[in-house]
Formats: C-alpha cells, sequence, structure tokens
C-alpha cells in the first residue's frame, strides 16, 4: 500500500496508481523511506485543486498582511523543528549535518523574509495624462503555480519557491526531486499545521517526466518555477509555451574563480577549496573552474593540492565529516565518467580521480576531491557542469584575459574575483556576465539579495524583492471620473 505522503487538496494522499519509491541514504544505501509514487492522475489532480483553491478560494483575496503572518508562521514553526528538519536533509542527502542546520536557518529567514514584504507593495497612484482620470498600478497574483526542485538542496530550493509565492497570494504545487523528498514533506505538514487553506498547497512526489512534465503543459497552471539541470529546463520552457505561462528558471552553472596574483593567498587558497568541494561539489554555484594568475599559479596549485589530501570524507552524522558522498550510483558514475574525458582531453590529473578505498565508505557513492591543473576552455572538463567534486584549473596573464576565460563558457550564474586591488576587482566584477560575483568571497547568498543566471544558467530570479515580483502580474488600473460620449462613431 501506498503511502499517504502526498497533500493534494488539504488530504494527506496515497499514489492512485499505489506505486511507491524507496528513499535511501546515499552514505550507506540503507532504506530510509518509503513514499508515493505519483504520476499524471495525481498530478491532475493536485492541478485541480490549486485552480479551484485560486479561482474560488480565499488565499488570492486575503489581505497581503494575513498572508505574512502565514508565512512568518511557517517560519516560526521551522525553527521549532529544525533539528528534525536538518536530520532527515542529511539522511536524504548525505551532507553533512552542519551544512543542513544552516540551510534550516537560511530557509527559517527566507520565510521571515517574505512574511515581512508580504504587505510592503501596495501599488502605487501614477500621474495620468488624462484630465479627469485616475491611474493606479497593483500587483496580483499570478495564479496557480508549478514549483519544480532538484535533490541537492532540497528544502532550501523548495522554501525560495514556496515562501514568495504563499505570500503573493498564489497557489502552489510542490514537485520535489524524487530522490530527496523528506523535508519538503515535512514542510508541508508544518503549512498544515499553520493552517493553510485546502487547495492553497499541493505536494505531488514522483519521477519528473510523470510529474512536473504536466505542470509544465497544463493549461490550468499559469506559472512554473524550476530548479535543475539545463536539459530538464529546456523541456519545460518548450511545454510552458503552450499557455505562454510565466517561467523562472534556475539552471546550472560551470563558475570560475578568479585569482590575481595579488590577493591574499591562504585566505585565497582556503576558499578555493571550499567554492569547489562543499557538498561533494553539487552545488549549481560551485567555483568549479579556477582560473590563477601565472605569477603564483604553481605555488597556489601546490598548496591546493597539499590541503586537499586532508579532506576528511565520511558520514554526514560524523562531526568530523567534511564533505559526504555523492547523491546516487548514477550521479557518481557520471562525474567518474568525466575524469575520464579529462583525461582523454590531457589535463593533468593532480589528485584525486577516484573512490577512496577506506572500509567505512564502501556502501557509499563517495569520490575523491578531484584536481585537474593545464586545463583550457576547449576541454569539456572546463565547459560542461560535472556537478562533483572536480576542479579544473587554468592559467592567465593579464586582466584582460582573466576576463576573456571567465566568460568563455555558456553559463552564467556566478563568479568569484580576488585581488586586493579594490579598483581592478570593481573593473573585473563589471565585465563578468554572471548573476552573481563574489570579491573575495565564494558562495554567500541571503533571503535580501536576488539570486538567478545570466545566458543559459537561466530565467528570472529568486529571493530578494525580485523573488516577491516573479510571483505577481503586474495591472494598471484606470479610471475615467468624467465619463461622458466621445461621438466617433
Ligand atoms: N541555479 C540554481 O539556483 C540551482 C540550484 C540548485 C541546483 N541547480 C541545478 O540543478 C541540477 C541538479 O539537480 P537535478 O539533477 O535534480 O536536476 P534535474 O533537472 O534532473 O531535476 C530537477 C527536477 O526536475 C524534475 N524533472 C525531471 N524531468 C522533468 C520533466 N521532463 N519535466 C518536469 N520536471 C522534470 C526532477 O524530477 C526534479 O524534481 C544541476 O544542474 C544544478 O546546477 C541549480
Ligand atoms: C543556490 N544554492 C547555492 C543554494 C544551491 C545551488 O545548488
Amino acid at each position: 500500500m501506498s503511502p499517504k505522503t502526498m497533500f493534494i487538496n488539504g488530504e494527506w494522499v496515497a499514489a492512485a496508481s499505489g506505486q511507491t519509491r524507496t528513499i535511501i541514504n546515499p552514505f550507506n544505501q540503507e532504506t530510509v523511506a518509503e513514499v508515493p509514487e505519483g504520476d499524471e492522475t495525481d498530478t491532475q489532480s493536485a492541478i485541480e485543486a490549486a485552480r479551484k483553491a485560486f479561482d474560488e478560494g480565499t488565499w488570492p483575496h486575503t489581505p497581503a498582511a494575513e498572508r505574512g503572518k502565514f508565512v512568518l508562521k511557517i517560519a516560526e514553526l521551522i525553527e521549532r523543528d529544525k533539528q528534525e528538519l536538518a536530520e532527515l536533509e542529511t539522511l536524504d542527502t548525505g551532507k553533512t549535518l552542519t551544512e543542513s542546520l544552516e540551510d534550516m536557518s537560511d530557509i527559517a529567514e527566507v520565510f521571515r523574509y517574505y512574511g515581512g514584504l508580504a504587505d510592503k507593495d501596495g501599488g502605487e497612484v501614477i500621474e495620468s495624462p488624462i484630465p479627469a482620470s485616475n491611474s493606479k498600478v497593483v500587483r496580483e497574483p499570478v495564479g496557480v503555480c508549478g514549483q519544480i526542485t532538484p535533490w541537492n538542496y532540497p528544502l532550501l530550493q523548495a522554501a525560495w519557491k514556496i515562501a514568495p509565492a504563499l505570500a503573493a497570494g498564489n497557489t502552489i504545487i510542490v514537485k520535489p526531486s524524487e530522490i530527496t523528498p523528506l523535508t519538503t514533506i515535512k514542510v508541508t505538514e508544518l503549512m498544515e499545521e499553520a493552517g493553510i487553506p485546502a487547495g492553497v498547497v499541493n505536494l505531488i512526489l514522483g519521477a519528473g517526466p510523470k510529474t512536473g512534465q504536466l505542470l509544465a503543459e497544463s493549461h490550468a497552471v499559469d506559472l512554473i518555477s524550476f530548479t535543475g539541470g539545463v536539459e530538464t529546463g529546456r523541456k519545460i520552457m518548450t511545454a510552458a509555451a503552450g499557455n505562454f505561462k510565466k517561467i523562472a528558471l534556475e539552471l546550472g552553472g560551470k563558475n570560475p574563480n578568479v585569482v590575481f596574483g595579488d590577493a591574499d593567498f591562504d585566505t585565497a587558497v582556503d576558499q578555493a577549496l571550499n567554492a569547489v568541494f562543499f557538498h561533494a561539489g553539487q552545488v549549481c554555484s560551485a567555483g568549479a573552474r579556477l582560473i590563477v594568475q601565472d605569477t603564483i599559479h604553481d605555488a597556489f596549485v601546490q598548496a591546493l593540492v597539499e590541503r586537499t589530501k586532508k579532506i576528511k570524507l565520511g558520514n554526514g552524522f560524523d562531526e568530523s565529516t567534511q564533505s559526504g558522498p555523492l547523491i546516487s550510483k548514477e550521479h557518481r558514475e557520471k562525474v567518474e565518467n568525466y575524469v575520464e574525458i579529462g583525461l582523454e582531453e590531457g589535463a593533468n590529473l593532480l589528485i584525486g580521480g577516484k573512490r577512496p578505498e577506506a572500509d567505512e565508505l564502501q556502501d557509499g557513492f563517495f569520490f575523491e576531491p578531484t584536481i585537474f591543473a593545464d586545463c583550457d576552455t576547449s576541454m569539456r572538463i572546463v565547459q560542461e557542469e560535472t556537478f562533483g567534486p572536480l576542479l579544473t584549473i587554468e592559467r592567465f596573464n593579464t586582466e584582460e584575459e582573466a576576463v576573456h576565460l571567465a566568460n568563455d563558457s555558456k553559463y552564467g550564474l556566478a563568479g568569484a574575483v580576488w585581488t586586493t586591488d579594490i579598483r581592478k576587482a570593481e573593473r573585473v566584477s563589471g565585465k563578468l556576465r554572471m548573476g552573481t560575483v563574489w570579491i573575495n568571497d565564494f558562495h554567500p547568498y541571503f533571503a535580501q539579495a536576488p539570486w538567478g543566471g545570466y545566458k543559459s544558467s537561466g530565467i528570472g530570479r529568486e529571493l530578494g524583492k525580485q523573488g516577491l515580483e516573479e510571483y505577481t502580474e503586474v495591472k494598471h488600473v484606470f479610471e475615467n471620473t468624467a465619463p461622458e460620449p466621445i461621438n466617433w462613431f
């Protein structure tokens, strides 16, 4: 019997087909949970529930301040259950508990931020050029929103969608990655506890082509927000064209980390490691392309290799673990394949490139932190997102060359520049074609600042006030205060 952990129209339900999926811990492949495996039938039910709740329900018309309070209440409940949520995230993804706890703090903050922002944009009165008239611009909810999320930051990526969508008065259907649904199920329970009206929040579980694809295709869905890989993003954009629904796509990256010779050497080395190996490299904004000035190149690479040797892989629940496993057998095979490609392309493998030998890591999908030097932008390992602990190193001479190399990518998600010359930092950051540029840092993101990509890294923005605007339509309301016949005809 399929467990009842999908949420449709205010009810916890099993898959209509009775199918289930086993969720495993990537650290040891032990079963963590059994969940329903939904398909088109369940997705259609969720779409109908969300449509009815939007068209006939109270939520879109609830005062924004009330909706804000509801979103703040979810933040409170997440704080209350933070430890349980973090443990579920670590079981599901293999990431360290410390990382999961940090994610939960960020998630609660995102709900707090949008709870506070919900009633801050009351629209604006504009100066009408027509005598005897009033003109105002208001923001309204878009409608029914499909929200599809990946496995690497399961609840965090869902929170970036759920919080602004609810704050803006939409109804939603959330579809988490089929491999990591546990924290999204738990947060849906918290939203039920907070008192969300039936049909406003719906949760569908199952494989993308049988669930998410229908969300993208359905003419009853007004907006699709997707975080995941570029190939899936392309399918979603194509499907969404059917009714020209609004789309927001947060896709992959191959992010350059540019280090100039005048950078603070030790800090730049330390953070270059964190940039690429954090969460085993399974981060959209991972600094997977290190681009180092030739004046410090050799010393920098040597220091990186020495530090990489000491990275401790292990169980995410063990406090001494610095990095967990990859998410799945298939994903590890993908990363291994990129090592083969790198070797064939003539890159110089300095460390890693294989599975670790320690007995205690044999049941998990572990892969050693890997560094390739002597890389260039003609190589696939430099151009393609490996989404694993694999660093490529390129070298440059001039500032102009550094900018050219950094931008030589189909992606444009994020990048960093390291230098103690602030003028140079400003010049270079101004030329980088990316949604986020860090100067003398790597990875910071927070609720107040927008996140998203240039080029093939996506469309639209999450977080910040732009993340709320994605979930609104803009309406101009014009009132003629002294109507009279025009007598044109
Ligand atoms: N830009 C960002 O902020 C950001 C954040 C996190 C992850 N990512 C990207 O996500 C990718 C890794 O995640 P993934 O492997 O889960 O991505 P994925 O594209 O394989 O899957 C993402 C989601 O899409 C669903 N899906 C699959 N096929 C679908 C279809 N035909 N129609 C609708 N939905 C479908 C999946 O079930 C899953 O829920 C990486 O490329 C990473 O860079 C980007
Ligand atoms: C957006 N971020 C950095 C939280 C996760 C990317 O995979």
